[in-house]
């Protein structure tokens, strides 16, 4: 009855909520790079494809991590048995400039395929226009059923991420591929491949004027800003922002896949912009492993990464809405972690330690080093997970805003002409459905 009076559903949704997803009965292997093989049932695109295999821990939102840029060249195994049980949502927003204009984390499923134990055939959710495997069919990533991903998760905290082969139709029954056929992702700069190529503003109206260098961002990452009234300028992940750095109020530097070694011009630069520029700074994921590049700490790989939403974070000092003491449950998905050195570069402090393992989640700039810059290695967006640490958004802005209020009595004004978007490629409609296309 409750239900019934609460959730109405959209007519168009109405008709397609629990229709059966179009499972096929193509057979479908997963080969790891060490050896074994797990066969079961092609749910998705009838390819075979290469990636590398991960496991997330994630309970729900299987729609936003799968649209996630930073899950690029990977095989997602999701350790939740029943996954799509809710389908999948029509994935367009609004067109307008306060947002980009999907309802998930990009237009595109990102990862390389999925793998799950029992992929529901039926779905049913109010917003829900279609089912898993037909969304995985539509976008020619392959996707397979009926393994045992508790044997594989195991494997996986076993031996480490592992390079695996996804063979379906014919192709699975082949033998597997030889070790040096197996494709690895980490060789190549994925950043490039998901980052915008040319700049865009989202909100040109907020009050505060934030750049965000765009390593592969999620969707929420931006709307986060935007809905805290920040203009946000999205710029590509190896923009020389120090050519632009004093018509904005703060820096942004998102999430983003693969090896972070691969953006090492970006933290040489942002390094120059941390000696020349006193604004806020903040970085999530990619973003917070570049900053500690730029302080000059040591990114390394993790033999599994953190994947789910599980994680809890020990907050080691306070700022903003963070208090020192509290530990924080957080969303995460990375494979590459910072150092954690003993003494911390000068000027530097652990902010964040993750509970179960003890690496680096956050670090951040001294009290008396004069400035507030802060990354963090999960996802205080959430878009899926919790949002115990969202606030942290609130902060960033509110921190551009008393940066800029102070300095306003010894700055000159600026002339409104002095936006560099003026110089910018600048299409009267924002590309924000080709950004992560
Ligand atoms: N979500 C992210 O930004 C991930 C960062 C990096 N690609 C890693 O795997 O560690």
């Amino acid at each position: 009855m409750l239900g019934r009076q609460f959730i109405r559903m959209p007519r168009f949704a109405r008709g397609l909520a629990t229709q059966a997803g179009p499972i096929t009965n193509l057979p479908a292997t997963l080969h790891l790079k060490t050896g074994q093989s797990f066969h079961g049932r092609s749910f998705g695109a009838p390819k075979s494809i290469f990636g590398e295999t991960v496991f997330s821990t994630s309970i729900t939102s299987y729609t936003e991590s799968m649209t996630d840029p930073s899950y690029r060249g990977q095989i997602l195994v999701f350790t939740t048995p029943l996954i799509g049980n809710y389908g999948v949502p029509l994935n367009k927003a609004p067109f307008d400039n306060q947002d980009v204009g999907v309802v998930l984390e990009s237009q595109n499923i990102q990862c390389a395929a999925v793998i799950v134990g029992d992929v529901a055939e039926k779905f049913s959710h109010y917003t829900a226009v279609e089912s898993l495997a037909s969304w995985c069919q539509r976008h020619g990533v392959p996707a397979i059923t009926g393994v045992d991903t508790r044997a594989i998760t195991r494997l996986l905290r076993d031996q480490g991420t592992t390079l695996g082969r996804v063979a379906v139709g014919s192709d699975a029954s082949l033998p597997a591929p030889e070790a040096q056929e197996f494709w690895d992702p980490s060789t190549e700069n994925l950043v490039d491949q998901v980052s915008t190529k040319v700049p865009y503003q989202l909100n040109p109206g907020g009050s505060i004027k934030i750049a965000v260098l765009d390593f592969g961002a999620k969707a929420n990452i931006l709307r986060s800003l935007v809905r805290r009234d920040a203009a946000v300028t999205v710029l590509p992940w190896n923009y020389d922002f120090n050519a632009v750095s004093d018509q904005y109020d703060g820096l942004f530097l998102t999430n983003g896949p693969g090896d972070p070694g691969h953006c090492m011009e970006a933290a040489l630069k942002l390094r120059r912009t941390l000696q020349e520029w006193d604004k806020p700074v903040f970085g999530i994921c990619m973003g917070h492993q570049i900053i500690g590049m730029a302080a000059g700490l040591e990114a390394y790989r993790m033999t599994f990464g953190n994947r789910g939403h599980n994680q809890p974070v020990l907050a080691l000092a306070s700022a903003g809405s963070i208090k020192a003491g509290r530990v924080y449950v957080t969303s995460q998905n990375h494979q590459y972690a910072l150092k954690l050195e003993d003494p911390f570069p000068q000027g530097w402090e652990p902010f964040f330690i993750n509970c179960n393992d003890s690496s680096v989640e956050g670090i951040k700039s001294t009290a008396d080093s004069g400035r507030k810059v802060w990354g963090v290695q999960f996802h205080p967006e959430s878009a899926g997970g919790p949002l115990d640490t969202i606030e942290m958004f609130t902060d960033f802005v509110l921190e551009c805003k008393a940066h800029k209020l102070q300095t306003a009595s010894f700055t000159p004004q600026k002339s409104v002409d002095s936006s560099p978007v003026d110089t910018f490629v600048k299409p009267t409609v924002m590309p924000r459905i080709a950004v992560h296309a």
